[in-house]
């Protein structure tokens, strides 16, 4: 556990100092208590022989300051440490998270990723300095004792070795069944918290039915729970009982030898009684140890989902990556891509070729490779087979940095911060003047949003952008691509319903965005008007390309791609006609 905890620190010197004063402060504990042995022998005599003690009490008063001083210099030292040692964690946790693929981020990771670093990274330093301080005198003291007393009495020091091998034997087995309860336990927790979130769900359903308190699953949840909960209370106890008794009992044995050893005079009176107080401060920590298991077993578990994450394969990047993007012409050739943990390929052989200044949109039914070309064009992930190149350069040579400078990335769902509507443009470029502001509003035509807006630009976008529209936020989003002049920018145009205007707004800011004569746009294209006004479209279907050609050719050929405009034009025509 130390060793884990000393390597998870990136610079582990403040831990390897703080431990050091603990370790002196233990058997420098273990030491003065040694002294009793030739004190008691000079005091505890008919006549007691003070001069002899002298020197020994002397030496314990000078162990003692130092003793005291250590105490006083390590405990700031220690609570001062905690907030270091976290901010120094959570700075290697952000150096890693910098360098890993973007594909990464998922919903699961992201909340992992949050959870390492706020929750267990703060745990994990204070436990090292509140946990590992007690851990560690709870070893060393007791070791310390058992070296004194050997040199005492090898037979006592036999016993308490026994005593201790038994002790840890049961201390293991208490962690065991602990740890194996608390699975159990969470198991349960979490079945009765999904239960809790089906009642809430299906409430209008469940008072439908009578049965607004609950369905019978939710009742035999909770009453598992509460029997797994009794009954790993019970199992966990028992080893606890066992290893207490232990302790217990290792000091009755203790006891009764030294007792036989001095009724056999074999010791003295002297020597019998600092053997009973070096017992007594044995087993002391010992039985701290108990008391411990449960902070440990938290440490170990935010120890391992932090070596967890720091183990995860970064983005691969040459020594001497390519710095410049020459000219945004994107090329696919040959590509084949599984997901991680994926079963079939999600692109087979795919080659696509984007010249610098063009539209291309993608099409193909759900599922058939249309994100993952644009996360492959982004580096969000390798692909397996093939080259994704940029200006000729396989994305691979090329400096991460270059290449998502060069580039913008609208999503479905644009996330926007709780900012105003200039500042969250001005995140591509701080320094943009009003000017290109205005023009870059114009061209997305969020122009006519901000007009409507109660504070115009100052206008505060709320949580996430939720005062804004879906095609209103995409809006903002396309006009900070303009404002970024990122050369190549990869749109997943919103596919959720959109009113008449919004719809228009888009394929507009869309067409006039492809409008930059040194812009490569690649579209995930879900509006008829994104398709016509592009200069290619390419048609995929699970995980290959279908068709390529103007949009002009592809409705001419009558395949995938016509049939799915016709599609799209029927849901038009069904939605206006539902809505008039
Ligand atoms: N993160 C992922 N992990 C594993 N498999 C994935 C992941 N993302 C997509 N897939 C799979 O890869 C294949 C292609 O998905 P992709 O999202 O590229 O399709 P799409 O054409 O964009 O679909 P849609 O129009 O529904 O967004 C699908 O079979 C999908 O299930």
């Amino acid at each position: 556990m130390i060793r884990r905890l000393y390597h998870l620190w990136p610079d582990p010197k403040l831990l390897a100092r703080l431990w050091s004063l603990t370790v002196i402060q233990a058997v420098l504990q273990g030491l003065l208590l040694g002294l009793l042995v030739p004190i008691l022998h000079a005091v505890v005599r008919q006549e007691p022989d003070i001069a002899a003690a002298t020197p020994w009490l002397v030496l314990g008063g000078i162990g003692a300051v130092v003793y005291g001083l250590l105490a006083i210099v390590s405990d700031p030292v220690g609570y001062a440490a905690g907030g270091v040692l976290a901010a120094q964690l959570r700075k290697q946790l952000m150096r890693h998270v910098s360098t890993l693929p973007l594909g990464w981020f998922t919903a699961a990771h992201k909340a992992r990723l949050a959870r390492a670093v706020t929750a267990d990274v703060g745990d994990a330093a204070h436990l090292a300095v509140v946990i590992g301080n007690p851990v560690i005198t709870s070893t060393l003291l007791p070791a310390t004792v058992v070296a004194i007393v050997f040199v005492a009495d090898w037979r006592v020091a036999v016993l308490l070795c026994v005593i201790a091998l038994v002790g840890s034997w049961t201390l293991r087995r208490a962690a065991r069944v602990s740890a194996e309860a608390e699975i159990e336990l969470e198991r349960a927790a979490a079945d009765v918290a999904s239960r809790a979130i089906e009642l809430g769900q299906v409430q209008p359903v469940l008072r439908a039915a009578g049965h607004a308190h609950g369905t019978p699953r939710m009742h035999a949840a909770l009453d598992r729970h509460r029997d797994t909960y009794r009954e790993g209370m019970d199992r966990a106890r028992r080893p606890f009982f066992l290893y207490t008794g232990v302790v217990a009992t290792g000091f009755v044995a203790v006891l009764a030898l030294v007792a036989w050893l001095m009724v056999s005079e074999r010791v003295e009176v002297a020597t019998a009684v600092a053997l009973l107080v070096l017992a007594a401060r044995f087993l002391q920590p010992l039985g701290n140890l108990i008391e411990l298991i449960g902070a440990l077993r938290a440490m170990t578990n935010k120890i391992t989902r932090i070596e967890e994450f720091l183990a995860t394969p970064v983005l691969p990047v040459p020594a001497e990556p390519v710095r410049r993007i020459v000219d945004p012409h994107v090329e696919l050739t040959g590509v084949t891509f599984t997901y991680p943990g994926g079963e079939a390929p999600a692109l087979r052989e795919v080659t696509i070729r984007c010249r610098a200044g063009t539209t291309t949109a993608l099409v193909g039914p759900s599922g058939s490779g249309k994100t993952t070309v644009t996360r492959l064009v982004a580096r969000f992930f390798d692909a397996e087979e093939g080259q994704v190149r940029i200006g000729g350069v396989d994305v691979r040579d090329l400096d991460p940095e270059v290449l998502l400078n060069d580039m913008a990335i609208i999503f479905q769902d644009v996330y926007l911060f709780d900012d105003t509507i200039e500042n969250n443009l001005r995140l591509a470029r701080p320094e943009a003047t009003w000017d290109e502001l205005r023009e870059v509003a114009r061209a997305a035509r969020l122009d006519e949003v901000i007009e409507r807006l109660p504070g115009g630009w100052n206008t505060r976008v709320g949580e996430a952008g939720a005062q804004l529209s879906g095609g209103e936020r995409q809006r903002v989003a396309i006009a900070r691509a303009m404002l970024k002049q990122a050369r190549i920018v990869l749109v997943d145009e919103a596919s959720s319903a959109l009113d008449p205007e919004n719809e228009a707004a888009i394929t507009q800011a869309i067409a006039n965005l492809g409008a930059g004569r040194d812009r490569t746009v690649i579209v995930i294209a879900h509006r008829p008007a994104t398709l016509a006004s592009a200069d290619q479209v390419v048609s995929l279907d699970a995980g290959r390309v279908v068709e390529t050609g103007t949009p002009a050719e592809l409705l001419r050929t009558g395949g995938t791609f016509a049939r799915i405009s016709r599609q799209y034009e029927r849901a038009r025509h069904w939605r206006i006609g539902t809505v008039s």
